[in-house]
């Protein structure tokens, strides 16, 4: 096909010569070209007999179709190290899912490219990409899969349902880059209802597929006694309902906040909360106060305008991006990766560049604490991808055995997470129980205390990185510790506090 083609000269393209691509290209196209009745002149059409039967064979079994076919692969060769390994499209794939979850996006608008919700029973977009790009049959064949392979029927269904649709619009043509065929997407479709209990929808599909003979046979067979079983066997099928998380209670709290901005509480309705310019009684801010954005009391969280510049945000991503690693979380008392934090991180500390010892200068400005390791934790900083995220969490350590006592000086007092990045949709930072979420502010910082006075966690902090729906998303995180505030941050033995 065209674009197979295309894509793979792209990257072959100093190595093969020009001429062979010539010379081939020259062969086929113009074999279409000129008016049909150019076939009239016998000179015209011996010479495309001629080409049809042997000119064609030669070049495809020429030594010099050889040499290209190896340089080709010699050049894929070079590059397979450093293209997407199979995690990486399955990880994708899942990406997809998660976006069309958690945004309660509509399969049949994605695959043409659009972001819909219906809402009221009208599709309404949650964003207007400047170029749509459709998926194909065998896009949505893969997805089917991923989720098929996960057991999860729901999503199997919806996106084989969408692969079929586009592989018979296309008639079935099969062409070498794909993964599957219309008999693929039919068979696992079949069989993903079939799972879900819809087992004469299920053998409905599995009769189209009369041309691939045992298996399906022997499936077609299989449907029908359990159809014709009388009572009919039950089958414990799981319905077309979303896979169980180990979150349903937050999970819908979650996904509406990354929706929408939750029910924050605006300025009328509570006084409390307000805007000012913020030093700290810092002489250090005194010349360029921070624009200061009381978002929450209890917990008690506010946002720091204009904390970072362009070219500081840009050093640190720079410095950043040669370390980073799959992000991990705490697993006991290891760090392992998780589903539910999907993104990459990298410390960097201050010896990495000088703007990190700016920054941890200005932290402290701001919010009077001792940010010096290991009283402050190096600086994380974090990218997501598209459809990276983390799922609802605390940032302080609820067991004793969590790797964050390693540095021995205490819990994550507090959090100052900055926004290096803008995101185009999506991303936003959602704070579950005190129902509010925080869109992506540039070069904003937001911080938050995550412990009481007197030590203990607060539930109210539970939070989440929602995920991105467009857009490459950076954020870098200063974990503040119990000890080395001894001064700066006042204890009290009152709970509420
Ligand atoms: O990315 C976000 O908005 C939140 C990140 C976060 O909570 C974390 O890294 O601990
Ligand atoms: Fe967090």
């Amino acid at each position: 096909k065209k674009t197979f083609f295309n894509d793979f000269l792209l990257f072959s393209m100093t190595t093969i010569p020009n001429s062979f691509y010539a010379k081939v290209s020259d062969l086929h196209t113009e074999l279409y070209k000129g008016p049909a009745t150019a076939m009239a002149n016998p000179l015209v059409a011996f010479t495309l007999i001629k080409r049809l039967h042997s000119e064609w064979l030669n070049v495809v079994y020429s030594n010099e179709a050889l040499e290209n076919t190896q340089v080709l692969r010699s050049s894929y060769e070079e590059e397979e190290a450093d293209l997407p390994k199979l995690e990486d499209l399955q990880g994708a794939a899942k990406g997809l899912m998660r976006l069309q979850d958690v945004y309660a996006l509509q399969v049949a608008s994605l695959v043409r490219g659009c972001f819909q919700r219906v809402t009221k029973g009208k599709p309404i977009d949650i964003y207007l990409p400047a170029v749509s790009v459709p998926l194909s049959g065998d896009d949505c064949f893969l997805v089917g899969k991923v989720a098929y392979e996960q057991e999860d029927y729901y999503h199997s269904v919806q996106w084989l349902e969408e692969s079929v649709r586009l592989f018979r619009g296309t008639g079935g043509e099969w062409s070498p880059e794909n993964e599957g065929t219309l008999e693929d997407a039919l068979d696992h479709l079949a069989f993903s209802h079939f799972k879900t209990g819809n087992i004469s929808y299920a053998l409905t599909l599995s009769q189209d597929l009369h041309c691939n003979k045992k298996m399906k046979k022997h499936n077609v067979e299989k449907y029908e006694k359990l159809l014709g079983t009388s009572p009919p066997i039950s089958i414990r099928g799981n319905g077309l309902r979303r896979p169980t998380s180990n979150n349903l209670r937050t999970r819908d709290t979650y996904e509406r906040l990354c929706q929408t901005q939750g029910s924050q509480p605006m300025l009328f309705e509570n006084p409390r909360l307000f805007c000012d310019y913020f030093t700290n009684g810092n002489p250090g801010l005194l010349l360029l106060p921070v624009r200061r954005e009381v978002l929450s009391l209890r917990p008690y969280v506010v946002l720091y305008h204009s904390f970072i510049t362009d070219t500081e945000a840009e050093d640190i991503k720079r410095t950043a991006q040669p370390g980073l690693k799959r992000s991990v979380v705490a697993a006991g008392e290891k760090q392992a990766t998780a589903e539910y934090r999907i993104s990459k991180s990298a410390w960097l500390k201050g010896s990495a560049h000088p703007t990190v010892g700016k920054l941890d200068q200005r932290i402290s400005m701001l919010t009077g604490l001792n940010v010096k390791h290991p009283y402050g934790e190096y600086l994380q900083v974090v990218n997501y991808g598209i459809g990276g995220h983390y799922e609802p969490h605390f940032d302080h350590a609820t067991s004793p055995s969590s790797p964050v006592f390693k540095l021995k000086t205490g819990n994550r007092v507090a959090t100052f997470m900055i926004y290096l990045s803008s995101v185009e949709a999506g991303g936003c930072t959602a704070f579950i129980y005190a129902n509010f979420s925080v869109p992506v502010v540039e070069k904003a910082a937001i911080f938050w205390w995550n412990l009481h006075r007197n030590g203990q966690g607060d539930a109210d902090t539970l939070h989440a990185g929602c995920p991105v729906l467009i857009g490459d998303k950076w954020v870098a995180n200063k974990w503040i510790h119990e000890h080395g505030q001894e001064f700066h941050h006042r204890c009290s033995l009152n709970p509420e506090e």
